[in-house]
C-alpha cells in the first residue's frame, strides 16, 4: 500500500453487482481491509467539510458529488487490483470490470512505464542567434542543473531532481527567432508541476543572461513525453468469442474497427474519448489533474501531425488479438488534491499502489480495457445495447421513477428495445 504495507487482494468479487451500495463498501472493505475512517470518506459521509473544500479553491459555495464505483477482476502484472472510479456515464465500470474478468483468463494486463520525468519550458526571445544561444545554453547544462537541484532539496533527497536540458530551436515565429530552453525533472511520487515551475522560474534569469534576449514562459509542458506508461493484453479467440459471434470474426471486427481510428481523425477521437472513459474515471477517484491527462493525451496522439488512436489491436501468429496502449501519465501520490481530499486517500489505499509509476500503469491498463469493451461491442451487437441497458435506469430517474420502481422501470424498457422518457413513463404509470 502507499503506506508501505503490501496486501494481496482477490479482485475477483463474485455477486458485486448485485449487491446493494453499502454491502458493495463491505465487501470491497474487507478484500482490501479497509479502515472505518477510510469506508467513510469512501461512502462521502461528511468527507470534505466545507472548510477543507473551502481551503481547495476559491469563491466556495458548496460541493458537487458523483458516483463513485468500483471496478472489479483487474490483474495486472500478475498482481489482482480493485479499481475506484468517479465517472458519470453508466455502463463504464460494468464494461471495465467484463473486459477485465475476460483479460484476467488469458494472464491479465501486462506494464511497463518510463521513470517519472517531467519537462518544464523556458522560453528566450528577442535573440538574433538562436543556434548560438542553444550551444551556449548546453555548455552550461552542468551549472543549470545544479541551480534546479539547489531549489528542491526535498526531491533531490526522494532521489529525484534535475536529470538534464534540451533546448529547442524555432528559426521563425511570429516575434522572431526564439530557444527554448527544457529542464528534465524527475518528479518521484508527485505529478510535479509546482516543483517543475519553480526550478523554471528560478533558473530563468540566468537562462536569459546565457542565451541573450529575454526569458518569457517558465512553465511545465502537459506532453509529458518522458514519462509514458505502457500496458498490453492479450487474447484468445476462445476468450472473445460471444453467443452469437465466434472469437475469430469478433478478433477481425475489432482489428478493423481500429484500423480506421489510426487513419482517421474523426474516429481516433471517438475511439480516444472510449479509452479516456477508463482513465479521467481513475484520475478523478484518486485527486489527481484530469485536464493535464487529458491534455498530455491528445497532444500525445497528435504527435506525428496527425491525430491518431492511442492503442493498438494486432492479431498475433496463432490468431490471439493483442492490444497495447502507450502514453503520457502524468499522476501523483502527493501533492495536488491526492493529499487533501479524504476520499482520494482511500480511493489510493484502495488501489493499493507503492508508487506514482504504479499507479500510471494501472490507470493507463484501465484506458486499455475501455478500449476492449468499445470495439467489442462495436464490433459485435453494438454500443446501444449494453450501454443503453444500463442508461435505462438514468432514464426511468428521469421519467419520475424512485426507489425499486427504477430498476423494474430500467428492465422493461431496455427488454423492449425502446429507451426513452416517454416509454420509461407509460411503464411507471403501468406499474
Ligand atoms: C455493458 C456490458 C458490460 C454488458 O455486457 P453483458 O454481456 O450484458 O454482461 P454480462 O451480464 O454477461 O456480465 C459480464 C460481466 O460484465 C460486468 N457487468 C455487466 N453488467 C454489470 C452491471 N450492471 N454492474 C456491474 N458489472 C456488470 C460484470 O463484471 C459481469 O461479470 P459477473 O459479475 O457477472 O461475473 C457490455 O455490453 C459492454 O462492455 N459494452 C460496452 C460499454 C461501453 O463501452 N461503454 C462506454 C460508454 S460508450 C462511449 O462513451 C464510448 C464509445 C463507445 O463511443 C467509444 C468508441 O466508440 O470506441
Ligand atoms: N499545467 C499544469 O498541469 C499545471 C498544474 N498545476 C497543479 O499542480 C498540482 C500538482 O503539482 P505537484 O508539484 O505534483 O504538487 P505539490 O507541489 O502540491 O506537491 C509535490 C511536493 O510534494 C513533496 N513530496 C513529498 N513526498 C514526495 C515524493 N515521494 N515524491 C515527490 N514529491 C514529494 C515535494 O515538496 P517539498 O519539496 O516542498 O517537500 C514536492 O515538491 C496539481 O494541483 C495541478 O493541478 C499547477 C500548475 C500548472
Amino acid at each position: 500500500m502507499a503506506d508501505g504495507t503490501t496486501v494481496q487482494i482477490n479482485s475477483r468479487l463474485e455477486n458485486l453487482r448485485n449487491l446493494e451500495p453499502e454491502a458493495r463498501l463491505d465487501l470491497l472493505a474487507k478484500a482490501v481491509g479497509l479502515a472505518d475512517t477510510d469506508q467513510a470518506a469512501l461512502a462521502g459521509r461528511d468527507v470534505l467539510p466545507m472548510s477543507l473544500a473551502n481551503g481547495m479553491i476559491e469563491n466556495v459555495i458548496g460541493k458537487f458529488e458523483l458516483p463513485l464505483g468500483v471496478a472489479s477482476n483487474f490483474t495486472i502484472n500478475n498482481k489482482d487490483y480493485l479499481i475506484p472510479m468517479v465517472v458519470e456515464e453508466p455502463s463504464v465500470v460494468a464494461a471495465a470490470s467484463y473486459m477485465a474478468k475476460i483479460a484476467r483468463g488469458c494472464g491479465g494486463f501486462h506494464t511497463s512505464s518510463d521513470q517519472p520525468v517531467m519537462r518544464a519550458q523556458i522560453q528566450v526571445a528577442g535573440l538574433t542567434d538562436p543556434s548560438g544561444a542553444r550551444h551556449r545554453l548546453l555548455a552550461a547544462e552542468t551549472e543549470l542543473r545544479e541551480m534546479c537541484n539547489a531549489r528542491d532539496e526535498v526531491l533531490v533527497s526522494l532521489g529525484g531532481g534535475c536529470i538534464g536540458i534540451e533546448v529547442h530551436v524555432f528559426e521563425n515565429t511570429a516575434v522572431g527567432p526564439m530557444a527554448v530552453l527544457h529542464i528534465l525533472v524527475d518528479v518521484r511520487d508527485a505529478m510535479g508541476a509546482n516543483a517543475v515551475n519553480s526550478m523554471a522560474e528560478t533558473i530563468a534569469p540566468r537562462v536569459a543572461e546565457i542565451a541573450g534576449g529575454h526569458t518569457r514562459l517558465r512553465i511545465l509542458s502537459n506532453l509529458a513525453d518522458r514519462r509514458l506508461a505502457r500496458a498490453h493484453v492479450t487474447l484468445t479467440p476462445e476468450a472473445m468469442t460471444t453467443k452469437a459471434m465466434d472469437g475469430r470474426e469478433v478478433i477481425t471486427g475489432m482489428i478493423e474497427a481500429y484500423a480506421l481510428a489510426q487513419i482517421d481523425p474523426y474516429r481516433a477521437a471517438t475511439h480516444n474519448k472510449g479509452i479516456m472513459n477508463g482513465i479521467d474515471p481513475v484520475v478523478v477517484a484518486t485527486g489527481n489533474d484530469w485536464r493535464a491527462i487529458e491534455a498530455g493525451a491528445h497532444a500525445w496522439a497528435a504527435r506525428k501531425g496527425s491525430y491518431t488512436s492511442l492503442t493498438t489491436w494486432e492479431r498475433g501468429q496463432d490468431g490471439t488479438l493483442t492490444g497495447t496502449i502507450e502514453m503520457p501519465m502524468a499522476l501523483g501520490l502527493v501533492g495536488g488534491a491526492t493529499k487533501t481530499h479524504p476520499a482520494a486517500q482511500a480511493a489510493l489505499r484502495v488501489l493499493n499502489v507503492e508508487t506514482a509509476q504504479e499507479l500510471a500503469e494501472v490507470t493507463v491498463a484501465v484506458g486499455l480495457a475501455q478500449n476492449m469493451a468499445a470495439l467489442r461491442a462495436l464490433a459485435t451487437e453494438g454500443i446501444q445495447k449494453g450501454h443503453m441497458a444500463l442508461h435505462a435506469r438514468n432514464i426511468a430517474i428521469l421519467a419520475g421513477a424512485t426507489g425499486s420502481q427504477i430498476e423494474a422501470v430500467a428492465k422493461a424498457i431496455a427488454g423492449e428495445g425502446h429507451v426513452s422518457v416517454q416509454a420509461a413513463k407509460r411503464v411507471l404509470s403501468e406499474l
